[in-house]
């Protein structure tokens, strides 16, 4: 800061005289006060301006030491910034102007001024040099300003370029000549060819350099340019941006067609709910989708607008923030008013980090599939109920029937309380089926079935075991008066008249009864008892019911003892094959074997098949016991052929049961086939109930064994009920006459007309006709005589082993009756 109270001057001046006149006129003029400093030479100068700061300096422009304005320029250029006043002669005026151009702020000619001209130079120089001072710190900043401007327009990434009013490029940057590949000169000039809206980024595309495309963001806006108005145009170069996009675009259009591809919905929400990527089908599904306007909310809103979403725990998102997958059933409305069922799959969409985004969800209408399983559930309902019931009556099967025994015996044994079990029997419903017909036998039993359930509590049971079997599971009961009430309940409503097919029946039916814990204690057991107190209803003239008493309990254990027993024998070989010869009794000779089994007990000694048949039967073991018979027969036969036996007609015995085997026809094509017994020396005796049982099966299994060229006799012909229009249908060669009618037929008279009535329709049928259990001469007479062919019976002999029979056989003369030569009988 300048003080004028304490002015400080240099005045360079070699002359005294005009030193101290400088001195005297500034002291005079009093315009300020000031410490004057006299250097006479340049070099006293510099060095005084070294030590000391001047606020102006008086410089002569002659000096001993200096030439002519040296002193000014050597002081000026080592102070720049000191007020310099050149004081010079008349000649060197102009000098001194010059000298001003150069830097100097004044200059007095000498003896031209006075004290007050000479104070306002002073303070002239010193405000003049503050204001070249102040100006040029100004314009050094704006300068500074404008270069920085111009280093960021030059190294600017962004093309800017200045439009006249002609749209005539008038500055470009070196970025814009970057973008277009030329250069600033070429560009200047050139009209700007692209379209630009003010004020609005616009997106424009060219060809660059080498023919690449360019893509560029270009904004424009009104600026004063060199006074004149012109356009400012700033261009971003977007090509890579723009390629991303294009590139990311693509992704997006080639992920959008896959998922596109794939019938069914897919849709990505994120944590507000809303759609942000699904295909086309779960566009479809969406009622209301406002297309191009998507994101838009879940896809639970066309349901719940006021919601973002059903929540709770059939809602997706809940269990994806969980990080859970889970699987719904989400009904849609389609727009089309159809309402069809999705199962959903939603899956937690998850970013880099790990954290939840959305979630994905995968639906596939399973509209069909549900109805489908519905379907089946209804089929398996239907099949399961089919299963464990009765198909014509719907009572319980035996299978549900048992189940529930067990549990009712479960539930006893837990209260302690006993309960009953009635077996039913109808009695002869045979008869009603043979003579009516099956289908009035199906309605009797469903009336029979409505009767039985009317006279039961809710939670007693009654089921069909089959057939004419029905049983009653009575749970709770008090005491045997109840259960013997019941039963009387039952036996009373069945005999109720019954009309069927405009037939009037009077139904009845045989009833055991078993209780627990008293007879058995499982299930199994007290089926068992109840079943042998049914028997003994039966014997006990029907009609009635029984309960299971010791008595049958000892015979029910016997039976099982027999069973183990006979099991043994099978495993033991305890078993044995007898021979019965059968008889021409025109010829008088012998026709044919039966074969019998026998059980060699090693105790009991020989058992009869009458005690033990019956049991095999019910247990099954008839099927490997007769398979073991008719091999043993069939090789025994063989063998005596081999031996030159004349060959006759070897007949062997078939249960019902057997008759029903899967596998008959096989297994008799093996025996035949590994015996090598010609198939037309087997005869196969069926009673009459085996075939009547199922008419139907058994025409084709005879149909079938009668191919192979086995013979098939009926046995027991006359003891069951053989319709005589399914008699004709049957491809048999024999009938064997019940020995019942035989036995009494000389006495009888009834037997006689029956066997009578046999060989006629034998003979009608052009049948065989065989006798069994022929004792007597009398018995053979009168059947030689009524045309019966051959003849079978303790007369001729017993069933003999296979050594006896032999010999009886090879060793044959005709005898009782047939010669003149009577010989007792061999057995
Ligand atoms: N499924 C099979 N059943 C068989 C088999 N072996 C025998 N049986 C059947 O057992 C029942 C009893 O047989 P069995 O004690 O052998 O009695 C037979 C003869 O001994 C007996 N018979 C023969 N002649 C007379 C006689 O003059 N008087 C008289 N009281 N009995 C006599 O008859 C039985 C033969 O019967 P059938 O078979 O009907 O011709 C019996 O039902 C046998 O069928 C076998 O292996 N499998």
């Amino acid at each position: 800061m300048v003080d004028y109270n304490d002015l400080k001057i240099l005045l360079v001046e070699d002359q005294n005289t005009a030193a101290t006149l400088v001195r005297e006129q500034l002291a005079t003029a009093k315009s300020f006060r000031f410490h004057l400093t006299l250097a006479d030479r340049l070099d006293n100068a510099l060095a005084l301006g070294r030590r000391q700061d001047f606020d102006v300096a008086l410089v002569d422009l002659g000096l001993p030491d200096a030439g002519d304005g040296e002193v000014f320029e050597r002081l000026h250029q080592r102070y720049p910034e000191l007020p310099i006043v050149i004081l010079c002669d008349d000649d060197q005026e102009q000098r001194a102007i010059d000298l001003v151009r150069s830097g100097a702020q004044a200059y007095l000619v000498k003896g031209g001024f006075g004290p007050s001209s000479l104070a306002n130079t002073v303070r002239y120089a010193i405000e003049r040099q503050k204001l070249y001072k102040a100006v040029e710190t100004t314009s050094i900043q704006a300068v500074e300003a404008g270069a920085r401007l111009q280093t960021l327009i030059q190294h600017y990434a962004d093309a800017i370029i200045v439009l006249d009013h002609n749209d005539i490029i008038s500055f470009a940057n070196p970025a814009a000549e970057e973008l277009f590949g030329t250069s600033q000169e070429n560009l200047i000039g050139t009209p700007f060819i692209f379209p630009l809206k003010p004020g609005k980024n616009s997106e424009i595309e060219f060809l660059g350099k080498g023919g690449m495309p360019v893509v560029v963001e270009g904004l424009t806006s009104a600026i004063e340019w060199d006074g004149y108005p012109a356009q400012l145009v700033t261009l971003r170069n977007i090509t890579s941006r723009k390629q991303l996009e294009r590139k990311i675009d693509a992704e997006r259009g080639f992920l959008q067609r896959v998922i596109d591809g794939v019938m069914d919905p897919i849709m990505v929400t994120d944590l507000d709910c809303r759609v942000r990527l699904k295909n086309k089908a779960a566009g479809q599904l969406l009622a209301g989708d406002p297309g191009d306007n998507w994101p838009l909310r879940c896809h639970r809103l066309p349901d719940r607008p006021e919601r973002p979403c059903r929540s709770g725990s059939s809602c997706s998102l809940a269990e994806a923030r969980k990080g859970a997958v889970s699987r719904h059933i989400q009904d849609y409305r389609l727009p089309d008013g159809r309402v069809r069922h999705f199962e959903v799959e939603a899956t937690p969409l998850k970013s880099d980090d790990g954290s939840i985004q959305g979630i994905i969800e995968a639906s596939r209408d399973v509209t069909e599939r549900l109805l489908a399983e519905k379907h089946l559930r209804q089929n398996q309902q239907t099949l399961q109920h089919l299963a464990l019931h009765d198909p014509l009556t719907d009572l319980p099967n035996r299978m549900l029937f048992i189940d529930r025994l067990r549990q009712a015996l479960a539930k006893a044994r837990r209260n302690d309380r006993p309960l009953a079990l009635m077996f039913l029997d109808l009695d002869r419903f045979k008869n009603v089926n043979d003579s009516l017909g099956h289908s009035c036998g199906d309605l009797f039993l469903q009336e029979i079935a409505s009767r039985l359930g009317g006279c039961v509590r809710e939670t007693d049971t009654v089921a069909r075991l089959g057939g004419d079997e029905f049983v009653i599971l009575l749970e709770d009961i008090h005491d045997n008066h109840a259960v013997s009430r019941m039963a009387q309940n039952f036996l009373n409503s069945l005999s109720r008249k019954l009309q069927v097919d405009g037939h009037d029946l009077y139904p009845t039916a045989s009833i055991g009864i078993s209780l627990y814990p008293n007879d058995a204690e499982d299930a199994e057991e007290l089926m068992k008892c109840a079943d042998a107190a049914m028997y003994l209803a039966k014997e006990r003239g029907r009609n009635t019911y029984q309960f299971f008493s010791a008595e049958l309990k000892s015979k029910a254990h016997e039976m099982l003892t027999l069973e183990s027993a006979l099991r043994q024998a099978i495993q033991q070989e305890q078993l044995r094959v007898h021979y019965q010869p059968q008889y021409s009794l025109t010829r008088r000779k012998p026709v044919g074997l039966e074969a019998l089994v026998r059980w060699e007990h090693p105790e009991r000694g020989l058992i009869s098949p009458a005690d033990f048949i019956p049991l095999a039967e019910e247990t099954g073991l008839i099927i490997p016991i007769g398979e073991w018979v008719l091999r043993t027969a069939c090789r025994q036969h063989k063998k005596w052929l081999d031996q030159g036996m004349r060959p006759l007609r070897l007949a062997v015995n078939l249960s019902r049961r057997q008759f029903r085997q899967n596998n008959l026809i096989e297994m008799i094509g093996e025996i035949l086939d590994e015996s090598g017994l010609p198939p037309e020396l087997l005869e196969l005796e069926i009673t009459e109930s085996s075939i009547m049982n199922d008419v139907e099966n058994a025409i084709g299994t005879m149909h079938a064994l009668r191919e192979m060229g086995v013979h098939l006799a009926i046995d027991d012909f006359g003891s069951g009920y053989s319709s005589l229009s399914c008699l004709k249908q049957f491809p048999i060669s024999k009938l064997k006459i019940d020995q019942s009618f035989v036995r009494d037929l000389t006495s009888v008279a009834g037997d006689a007309a029956i066997t009578h009535a046999i060989i006629d329709l034998a003979r009608n049928l052009k049948l065989e006709v065989v006798a069994e259990g022929i004792e007597t001469r009398e018995q053979m007479r009168f059947l030689k005589k009524n045309g019966c062919h051959h003849g079978q019976g303790f007369l001729f002999s017993k069933p003999l082993p296979v050594k006896k029979i032999a010999v009886l056989v090879q060793n044959w003369v005709p005898r009782f009756g047939f010669g003149r030569r009577m010989m007792p009988a061999l057995s």
